[in-house]
């Protein structure tokens, strides 16, 4: 599957937790010019129960052997999902149009993505999220410095090539909004290139 032969787009909103992947995937459903199914990883592995357990004292799911929650400390391992949820996923991509929405990408194959947004915010902004999420203190350390450190740029940028990785500022209500527009005009550009391809 490549993207000339899809009708619709792929597109990964990426970032750490708290910096607003939800919120951006909502609402770029509701106002793309393209239908775009919103796909929620975090809940579908948890849904489907593609989780081997609940880990109490991260408040996370872990995937195989690997925890879901993202980690900084270099020792820990990559997140990685079953080979089950890229099965499950694979056929859904492969029509186009969806949005997929998680705090890490570099498991999903290069050519799924048209485009991936990685979704940045101020540290403290972010602190102030994650506490009112009702986080352990350890994990909103952790996740934390994960966005200072730029973990999740790091490894869309190693994941994908460099033209589809896009950086977007997210901190306030104007800039969800900008973002979208952005992404919306995106969309359209996306879709004037691919018309009449099959
Ligand atoms: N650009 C933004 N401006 C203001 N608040 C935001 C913005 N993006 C997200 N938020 C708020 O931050 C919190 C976390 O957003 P959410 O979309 O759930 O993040 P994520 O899906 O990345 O974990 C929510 O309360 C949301 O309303």
């Amino acid at each position: 599957m490549s993207s000339a032969s899809r009708q619709a787009p792929v597109i990964i909103i990426t970032g750490t937790p708290g910096t607003g992947k939800s919120t951006h995937a909502q609402l770029l459903a509701d106002e793309s010019p393209i239908p775009l199914k919103n796909i929620n990883v975090g809940e579908w592995v948890k849904e489907r129960g593609l989780y081997e357990e609940y880990d109490q004292e991260w408040q996370s799911y872990t995937v195989d052997e690997d925890r879901v929650c993202l980690f900084v400390i270099a020792a820990t391992p990559v997140p990685t999902p079953t080979r089950q949820l890229l099965d499950e996923l694979e056929p859904i991509v492969a029509d186009g149009g969806v949005i997929l929405d998680w705090h890490t990408c570099e498991a999903f194959p290069e050519r799924w993505a048209d485009l991936v947004v990685v979704l940045r915010c101020d540290h403290s902004k972010l602190w102030e999220r994650l506490e009112k999420r009702g986080y352990p203190l350890k994990k909103i350390q952790e996740n934390n410095e994960a966005e200072i450190m730029q973990v999740v740029l790091e490894e869309a940028r190693s994941s994908y090539p460099a033209e589809i990785v896009v950086e977007l500022s997210s901190e306030g209500m104007e800039d969800l909004e900008a973002n979208i527009a952005r992404i919306v005009e995106w969309i359209k550009i996306w879709q004037k290139q691919h018309s009449g391809e099959t």
